[in-house]
């Protein structure tokens, strides 16, 4: 890959914080931060940025609006459970179609305009993500909601191979259980999932708001920075999208990611400027033993 190195113009040299050479990464594309297609040339812009400053970027993709917009196009109903959407099986081939045959075949492609880069698979592909069904929690009642899946165990042999070869993995969150079933999985509990797996130094999720809102939607304050404990009480009181993401990046930071951060993924280069700083705008997770960085 050293020719793909020499290749891209568009890579300048940058004041790259040198511990991160050689570390994990896992940044996770929101399907709402997505929706802009200049968005998501940036964004890939980005990916390639880090990767040549000695970084490992992994991605993980979602793409709940591009799976909704799809499901309403065929005349299928679609609705949420505590930020998980209730997937019948005619459901899950809409989901496997739109995730791994175009968002991901997308972002791959945006990648790869800079050089033989991505290579994208899904949490099946090498029993990548092993997922069990998942119940949601809806005001203390267990509901189900169909095939959606948790991840129970995850083998990074197949990304860490690709890495190795200097490759960027883009995953879609799909995962297979020991029972045969394909199931959905949320991107952000995939994303953390992996993240920890890899023992990533960062996992960074792009959303479409600013960060995690301290009382939403009646405030748009953000909170800057928590532990995982403080996170861990505010959790039951988060609703929709956000609960999902925070749980994954609590789940992150419990696993042994350094930090996880939630940013604006509307913000050009966003990713960029948050690993480059060092310090992040948006929402900033650590382990409850650290204070500062
Ligand atoms: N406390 C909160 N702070 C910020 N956003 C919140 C909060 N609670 C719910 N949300 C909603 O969560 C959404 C982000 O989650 P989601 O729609 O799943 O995005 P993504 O596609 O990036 O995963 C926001 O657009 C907002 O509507
Ligand atoms: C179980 C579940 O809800 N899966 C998600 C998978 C995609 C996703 O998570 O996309 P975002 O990151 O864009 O929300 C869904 O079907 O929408």
């Amino acid at each position: 890959m050293a020719a793909a190195r020499e290749e891209d113009p568009s890579v300048r040299p940058l004041p790259w914080p040198e511990e991160l050479r050689g570390r994990v990464v896992v940044v996770k594309f929101g399907g709402n931060a997505m929706v802009d297609p200049e968005l998501q040339l940036t964004f890939a812009q980005d990916v390639v940025e880090l990767w040549h400053a000695g970084l490992r970027p992994v991605v993980v993709h979602g793409g709940g609006p591009q799976i909704s917009a799809m499901l309403e196009r065929l005349g299928l109903e679609t609705r949420f459970e505590a930020g998980l959407r209730v997937t019948t099986p005619e459901t899950m081939d809409v989901v496997r179609m739109v995730l791994t045959g175009r968002v991901q075949r997308e972002l791959v492609g945006h990648i790869n305009a800079h050089g033989p880069f991505a290579v994208g698979l899904t949490g099946e592909d090498a029993h990548t993500m092993t997922a069990v069904r998942r119940p949601a929690r809806v005001d203390g009642e267990t509901v189900d909601i169909g095939l959606v899946g948790d991840v129970v165990d995850v083998n990074p042999a197949m990304v860490r191979a690709l890495l190795e070869q200097d490759h960027i993995p883009v995953v879609s969150p799909v995962a297979r259980g020991a029972d045969g079933q394909v199931y959905n999985v949320n991107a952000d509990l995939a994303a953390a999932a992996l993240a920890v797996a890899l023992d990533a130094e960062r996992l960074v999720m792009l959303t479409d708001v600013e960060g995690l809102y301290a009382d939403w939607p009646r405030s748009t304050e953000v909170i800057g920075r928590l532990t995982a404990r403080a996170l861990d009480g505010l959790l039951p009181g988060l609703a929709s999208g956000m609960l999902p993401k925070m749980e994954g990046c609590l789940r992150a930071v419990r696993g042994g990611v350094r930090k996880a951060h939630v940013l604006d993924g509307r913000v050009p280069h966003a990713v960029l400027r948050s690993v480059l700083a060092g310090t992040s705008p948006g929402t900033t997770v650590v382990p409850d033993a650290v204070t500062r960085s």
